[in-house]
């Protein structure tokens, strides 16, 4: 019991001993922006990547997303106190972190707007069921360090000694609710204590859905039910199934978008990977799993077709047949399979 609270002042510390508040003058400068429609900054498109975004373009996207959500309005989010919120976020991403970091976040959060934004779910989510979704998408993985769940337990950090399974997960949300009740960025302050409760439940549910374990875990009920859609909505752990499985589409995503956009994001996936496997050689003097070895790039091509056909495509294949809208998704995951397999056959 003591060695927990311990190893939790130990990363509470650690995290408070970062500036999470930002500067009074990028404030400032996103609150007096003039914020570009969603589709100046094409936030409606699933093809949507951010590699030729300016960082200040990013942190107006995020702001557009929720206005055009009508999240503001409906919790009576001050304007300036989202911005803060925004900005704190981006700051709680590591810049040092190649693959997961501040770009991840927006393709994230991006990703699930446009999802909620199509028909068949925009009409079906409640404004509370959108906030937590997309509070979650874009804080999912808060303070990443770029190595995984099994490092984290390994390596016994303060982390690893806090949770058992999903450590980094619990640690991502724990960074959302530090951020959300931080004088500055409380966008939840208007929020009933009964709406509060039910949105950081959501909140939690939604971020530690996207520990790909859980998702295997649970993704089989899903497609199930997938099937008959008309009991999807009425049954609130239905809901809750549903939001954990977007929440996983919208965290893969980058396997869906165009070849060139898929290509280069991979290649930051691989880059952190092996930076993770080059520690653990070092660190743990041990032989890392075959996906962080850098020793095996050749069959990079082969592992992503297997990535495609074990996680990605039976996830956006049930996510088309209940909402047509997201097919794009699927589409594009299916194109992605083939320019990898033709790289597996040419290697
Ligand atoms: C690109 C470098 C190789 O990338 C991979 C290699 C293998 C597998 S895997 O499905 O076999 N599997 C997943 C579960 N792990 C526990 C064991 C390994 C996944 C990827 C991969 N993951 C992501 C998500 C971060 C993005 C992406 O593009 N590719
Ligand atoms: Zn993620």
């Amino acid at each position: 019991k003591a060695d927990k609270t311990r190893a939790k002042l130990a990363v509470t510390k650690e995290v408070l001993s970062y500036q999470i508040s930002a500067s009074q003058e990028e404030i400032d400068a996103l609150e007096e922006a003039i914020i570009p429609s969603a589709d100046a900054l094409r936030l409606l498109e699933f093809s949507f990547s951010d590699f030729e975004m300016p960082p200040t373009a990013m942190t107006q996207a995020i702001v557009r997303m929720f206005l055009d959500l009508n999240l503001p309005q409906e919790f009576s989010i001050d304007y300036k106190t989202l911005c803060q919120w925004v900005l704190s976020v981006q700051k709680c991403y590591r810049s040092n972190v190649v693959y997961h970091n501040w770009s991840h976040a927006l393709r994230t959060a991006q990703c699930m707007f446009a999802m909620l934004q199509t028909k068949e779910l925009k009409s079906n989510f409640s404004s509370l069921e959108v906030l937590a979704l997309m509070i979650a998408s874009l804080c999912h993985d808060l303070d990443h360090r770029g190595v995984n769940n099994s490092y984290i337990e390994r390596s016994n950090q303060p982390l690893a000694q806090l949770y058992g399974h999903s450590s980094l997960e619990h640690h991502h949300y724990d960074m959302c609710l530090l951020i959300l009740n931080n004088p500055g960025s409380q966008i939840l302050s208007s929020l009933s204590l009964k709406e509060y409760k039910t949105c950081v439940q959501m909140i939690e549910k939604n971020i530690l859905a996207t520990d790909l374990a859980i998702y295997i875990e649970k993704r089989a009920k899903f497609f199930k039910i997938a099937q008959n859609t008309s009991c999807l909505w009425t049954d609130e752990g239905h809901r809750e199934l549903l939001r954990s499985m977007l929440m996983t589409a919208s965290d893969i995503c980058a396997i869906t978008k165009p070849w060139p956009v898929q290509k280069q994001i991979a290649e930051l996936v691989a880059t952190e990977f092996y930076a993770q496997g080059d520690r653990e050689k070092c660190e743990f003097n041990i032989q890392p799993m075959e996906v962080m070895d850098r020793e095996n790039s050749t069959r990079l091509p082969h592992m992503q077709v297997a990535y495609i056909d074990g996680i990605c495509s039976p996830l956006y294949e049930a996510l088309a047949s209940i909402c047509k809208s997201c097919s794009p998704l699927k589409e594009g995951c299916r194109r992605n399979r083939k320019h990898w397999q033709q790289l597996a056959d040419s290697g």
